[in-house]
């Protein structure tokens, strides 16, 4: 089966700063990736230089085979990848229900925004019963589930998911991690960038880890040994 989306050797970055150094990659069709790495090592980078956020220098990115490299970023969520930011990045004086429908506005997806709310609500009965709250006003498990929420309405054929545990209660990350485990069961493509390493090995079918710009490990996630991992992850600050 053609890869959802395959990085090729990318460098990208920020003007005279090259932050990704041949990043590849590949996202399955239907399955989890989990990239893993410590600050800076250029994970959201990555995530922006595939939504055509962030120029790319080289390389090529490939949505079902197809090189996008260059593409607008509303082309690329055209193309049905989509990005739930770190941070939410919510409409904090918007409803809950106007944030969805922020959601709805990519033209691809307008046409089914009724079936997409309903599905979100049925997913999220937190914030079907939240629908007329401020979105500014909910806590951080619910803002990150409305930005969620929020990305599912765009009917991705792939989330990019940065960090979406950050900053909450482990009470409520557990609920966030059941959230993308009951994604993955239901065959969405996820890529998902956490710092929370051992939750997210639980639900990941590849991971990688990078270090300063670079992938350094690739592994299938049953194949992942924690320790090994960790060791390399703590290897660069120990230099
Ligand atoms: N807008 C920007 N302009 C210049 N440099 C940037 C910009 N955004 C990020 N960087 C730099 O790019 C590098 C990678 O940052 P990035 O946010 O991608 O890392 P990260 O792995 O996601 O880190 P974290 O886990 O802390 O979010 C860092 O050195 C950062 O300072």
């Amino acid at each position: 089966m053609t890869n959802a989306l395959d990085v090729v050797s990318l460098r990208a970055g920020y003007g005279a700063i090259n932050v990704l150094w041949d990043v590849s990659l590949t996202a399955e069709t239907g399955k989890t990736t989990v990239i893993v790495g410590p600050n800076g090592a250029g994970k959201t980078t990555l995530l922006r230089a595939i939504m055509g956020l962030v120029p790319v220098t080289a390389g090529d990115i490939r949505v079902n085979g197809q090189s996008r490299k260059g593409a607008k970023t509303w082309d690329t969520v055209a193309d049905g990848v989509v990005m739930i930011p770190e941070g939410r990045m919510i409409f904090p004086d918007m409803s809950v229900e106007d944030n969805l429908m922020m959601g709805a506005f990519p033209r691809a997806c307008r046409a089914g925004w009724k079936r997409n709310k309903a599905m979100v609500f049925d997913f999220f009965p937190r914030l079907a019963e939240r629908r007329d709250q401020i979105a500014g006003t909910l806590s951080g498990g619910e803002a990150q589930m409305l930005a969620i929420g929020r990305g599912l309405m765009e009917q991705p054929r792939v989330c990019l998911i940065d960090e979406p545990s950050l900053g909450l209660a482990p009470v409520v990350v557990d609920e966030i991690f059941r959230i993308l485990g009951q994604l993955r069961a239901d065959g969405m493509t996820i890529i998902l960038v956490e710092q929370n390493t051992s939750r997210a090995l639980k639900i990941a079918d590849h991971v990688h880890l990078m270090q300063s710009g670079k992938v350094v490990l690739s592994e299938r996630g049953d194949a992942v040994d924690l320790d090994r991992l960790h060791a390399l992850y703590f290897a660069h600050d120990a230099a």
